[in-house]
């Protein structure tokens, strides 16, 4: 198994910049497939293992899309499929935002049912009384969803029960192309629903109110291909502003947009970190001692679920004691054992954790549960005494481009181990390269050449 090793007790400094937001491109990419001209070339695409898997979704489908260093073009003018993979699909939820989509394109869509996972069961049923309201037949069968559409979905007034992101983003790519218009209301307004808005709207789409708790789609014929910049990772940005408050360190998150770390600003600001931000990204410095907050999760403008566990790191090293609450999600402390590993002294009561802080930090064998738990390991590795060994790593590979460099080049002592298959994985990778085939290839031909000559030589003789 692979591990990130960090030696604890540097102190971060230095610049690091934000990547394009993991929950932003996901659903962008998928809404691609509603392009029936031209090819949408999206920017800032991060490097990730859930870009990877929405692209080879996207492919099965039939979508053509070629790289250009961060920027990925896609073509979906054929489609060749209505069905998504169950091998793809297992590896990531967000596979389900092909749903709207397709329905909207192609009328016709089966794909499996997105498991429930560490973090929660996280059912779809929001998603698909949307798509219900909107005229789409939907049936179960073998682990799989089958939808259906009898000409062309019709605009409805839809009322979440929740304020579901991927709800939202699946019923306004589905609205995108209805008849008539769609009202999602109790919709979700984090930041990556009003860039999805801005894609579509790109493309061709009326979506009025992204943003807000009401959102209005007006249906139109037919979208385009478009262009379109993704807005950078708040998740990221607020990790690493974590990561340089907890070493008592001064860092420049580059990228990092102060609207839409709200609510992490305010918790820093009421421990005592300095928080400065500019229109290019946000200094955090942190040298006085932290007081203790109490933190509760919340969809956003509230404080978003996906800090919640490297905020909980941070609240271990301040004076006091601290509670968090998570709303959102039924099952998100999973990294609470791990940390009390470390040192912690942490008691879970159902949806409340009880942080005490002040407690010394020391460095343990410990795994990440899920993508923000292995953030947080590493956050609180940062501040142990000794060497923290993180595992799980294909958790934090869903979502942070390079942190182990990146935390590098703010001085941290970090570095990945990898495990022996990962080495053979990587030299069968590098052998796959279009330079290295021709190289062996070249080799392969120099050598029967020789074989060759040698036969032929004793024959000339
Ligand atoms: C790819 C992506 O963007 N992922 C984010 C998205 O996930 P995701 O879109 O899955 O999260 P949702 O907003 O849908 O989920 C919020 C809550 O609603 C519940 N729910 C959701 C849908 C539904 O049909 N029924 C239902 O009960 C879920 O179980 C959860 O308890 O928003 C979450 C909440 O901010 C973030 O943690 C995830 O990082
Ligand atoms: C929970 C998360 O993502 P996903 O919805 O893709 O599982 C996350 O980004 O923290």
């Amino acid at each position: 198994m692979s591990k990130i090793i960090v030696r604890g007790g540097r102190t971060l400094k230095g610049t690091v910049r934000v990547h394009g937001a993991k929950n932003s491109v996901l659903p962008i990419l998928a809404a691609s497939l509603l392009a029936e001209q031209g090819s949408s070339v999206i920017h800032d695409v991060p490097a990730l293992d859930d870009v990877t898997n929405i692209l080879q979704v996207l492919a099965a489908l039939g979508v053509y899309a070629q790289h250009q260093d961060d920027s990925v073009k896609l073509n979906a003018e054929s489609l060749t499929s209505w069905e998504a993979p169950y091998e793809l699909v297992r590896k990531m939820r967000a596979s389900f935002l092909v749903m709207g989509p397709l329905l909207a394109r192609v009328g016709k869509v089966r794909i499996s049912l997105p498991g429930g996972c560490a973090i929660g069961t996280r059912p779809i049923d929001q998603h698909l009384k949307g798509f219900e309201a909107m005229g789409a037949e939907i049936g179960f069968g073998q682990g799989s969803i089958e939808a259906t559409v009898n000409g062309k979905l019709r605009g409805a007034r839809i009322y979440l029960d929740i304020a579901s992101v991927g709800a939202t983003e699946n019923i306004m790519m589905a609205a995108a192309t209805a008849d008539g218009t769609t009202i999602i209301e109790n919709a979700a307004k984090e930041p990556e629903i009003v860039d999805l808005a801005n894609f579509l709207n790109a493309m061709g789409a009326k979506v009025r109110g992204a943003g807000t708790g009401i959102i209005r789609i007006e249906g139109v014929e037919r979208l385009h291909a478009a262009e379109h910049q993704v807005i950078p990772d708040r998740v990221e940005a607020g990790t690493y502003m974590i990561a340089a408050a907890i070493t008592g360190g001064d860092v420049y998150v580059d990228g990092a947009i102060r609207d839409h770390l709200g609510p992490i600003i305010a918790k820093l600001e009421e421990m005592g970190v300095q928080v400065e931000c500019d229109e290019n990204g946000i200094r955090v410095c942190a040298l006085k001692p932290l007081r203790a907050v109490d933190v509760k999760t919340l969809p956003y403008p509230g404080f978003p679920t996906d800090m919640q566990a490297q905020m909980m790191t941070l609240l271990l090293v301040a004076d006091g004691t601290s509670i968090v609450t998570e709303t959102v999600f039924e099952n998100r402390f999973m990294h609470v054992d791990e940390l009390i590993k470390m040192g912690a002294e942490i008691k879970v009561d159902g949806r409340t954790a009880i942080v005490t802080g002040g407690t010394k930090l020391s460095g343990a064998s410990v795994c990440a549960t899920d993508l923000r738990a292995g953030a947080a390991l590493i956050c609180a590795a940062l501040a142990a005494d000794g060497n923290t060994e993180v595992g799980g790593l294909h958790h934090i590979e869903r979502g942070y481009v390079n942190i182990v460099n990146k935390l590098a080049g703010l001085g941290a002592e970090i570095y990945r181990a990898p495990s022996p298959e990962d080495v053979i994985k990587e030299s069968e990778k590098a052998a796959l390269q279009p330079d290295n085939l021709m190289k062996q290839f070249e080799q392969r031909a120099a050598a029967s050449a020789e074989v060759v000559i040698r036969n032929i030589q004793p024959t000339l003789a």
